[in-house]
């Protein structure tokens, strides 16, 4: 054995392995390719989403003066009643869409402040046994028959990963106020397809999104995966189609009209010497109703008397609604004893009061 290997049998020695924190299990999925391979986008929808996304980018823009709306439940949970509510977004649409530029929200991946459900793509059939496999294959052909509906479709961007599977149904992106600040989440967004919503942070601070948006504007060399899975170097194009999404914060409210000009005035001057939209959606949940449903309705017609008053930085306003109001405690799997088309994370505005309330909104801007 000559010196130098010498030296390294020694250092390998010395080096303590950590036995404890080890995995129990290593599954194997499918790659991305493989998945989109079994549930694939046909050119037609695929020709539908990049329309879509340019339509949302117009909007940003201020070359189409509808106002976004991103509605639906908190979290996908049972297919069945995500697929009637599609169904009821798609007739609603056609009545408002002059106005109204409506994406349905489809999140299949939840942060959670400590832990809990995290959502389809993690455990569809929420009894603990994490499915991933099968997590991922539902959620593709979940949001795979939303498109084929015709939905454009919002989704939170959790881990880069999971997105590498769906992001070609996605629309629009939100990056949640968990993870605004994360440098990873912000070389994601540099080179997403689609214009990305950045929240402001759990203590209400609009800075990280506004940070995020610069970060995310800049192209990155990253680490990534590819499509066959391969851990690769990622040289991004950066994205400047973002935007701030106020949701409020720990005991505060971001709605009111002097909190929306002070984001957009942190804006404007970010956008000096940036290429940024300085455009703002008000997600009307959140801490902004304080887990209240409810409060999402005055909230939202509040936030449009803004734009009505002129303010045109308000580009949109998210809404958590589903098929009934309220929300429910998890229960067993295959949806036993669950409630029909009540949401199982976040409370949610009922159908009804989201038909309303879409309808007022649309009068008032007509
Ligand atoms: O949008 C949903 C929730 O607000 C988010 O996932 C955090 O939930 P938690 O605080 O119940 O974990
Ligand atoms: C988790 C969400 O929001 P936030 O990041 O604002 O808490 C959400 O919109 O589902």
């Amino acid at each position: 054995m000559n010196n130098n290997a010498q030296t390294l049998v020694t250092e390998l020695k010395s080096t303590t392995i950590t036995t404890n924190n080890q995995l129990a299990a290593v599954r194997p999925l499918p790659t991305p390719r493989q998945l989109k391979q079994a549930l694939p986008l046909s050119e037609a929808l695929q020709r539908q989403v990049d329309q879509q996304r340019q339509q949302i980018r117009q909007l940003l823009q201020g070359e189409d003066d509808r106002l976004l709306i991103i509605t639906g439940p908190c979290s996908l949970h049972d297919p069945v009643a995500v697929l009637e509510y599609g169904q009821r977004l798609v007739a609603l649409n056609e009545q408002l869409s002059d106005r109204l530029l409506i994406v349905m929200r489809a999140y299949v991946e939840k942060p959670r402040t400590t832990t809990g459900w995290k959502g389809l793509a993690y455990d569809p059939d929420r009894n603990g046994a994490g499915d991933i496999k099968k997590g991922l294959e539902v959620s593709r052909s979940l949001l795979l028959q939303l498109v084929e509906m015709g939905l454009p479709l919002a989704t939170e961007a959790l881990n880069p990963m999971t997105m590498s599977y769906l992001e070609d149904l996605i629309s629009w992106t939100a990056i949640g106020a968990r993870t605004a600040e994360s440098q990873i989440h912000r070389e994601m967004i540099s080179h997403l397809s689609m214009p990305v919503g950045i929240k402001n942070g759990t203590d209400g601070s609009v800075d990280t999104a506004v940070n995020a948006m610069i970060s995310a504007s800049r192209s990155h060399h990253c680490l990534g995966t590819d499509v066959d899975g391969n851990i690769a170097m990622l040289d991004t194009p950066g994205n400047s189609d973002t935007h701030v999404v106020l949701r409020g914060g720990r005991n505060l409210t971001n709605y009111d009209d002097i909190s929306i000009q002070n984001a957009v005035a942190q804006l404007d001057k970010a956008k000096t010497d940036n290429q940024l939209h300085a455009k703002v959606i008000v997600d009307c949940s959140h801490d902004n109703a304080q887990k209240q449903h409810d409060r999402q309705l005055d909230i939202a017609l509040q936030v449009v008397q803004q734009r009505i008053a002129g303010n045109n930085a308000i580009s949109g306003l998210m809404i958590e609604s589903f098929i009934n109001m309220g929300n429910q405690g998890m229960k067993g799997p295959n949806n036993q004893g669950l409630d029909y088309g009540v949401s199982i994370t976040d409370p949610c505005i009922s159908w009804n009061q989201t038909e309303m309330l879409l309808t007022n909104i649309h009068q008032l801007l007509s």
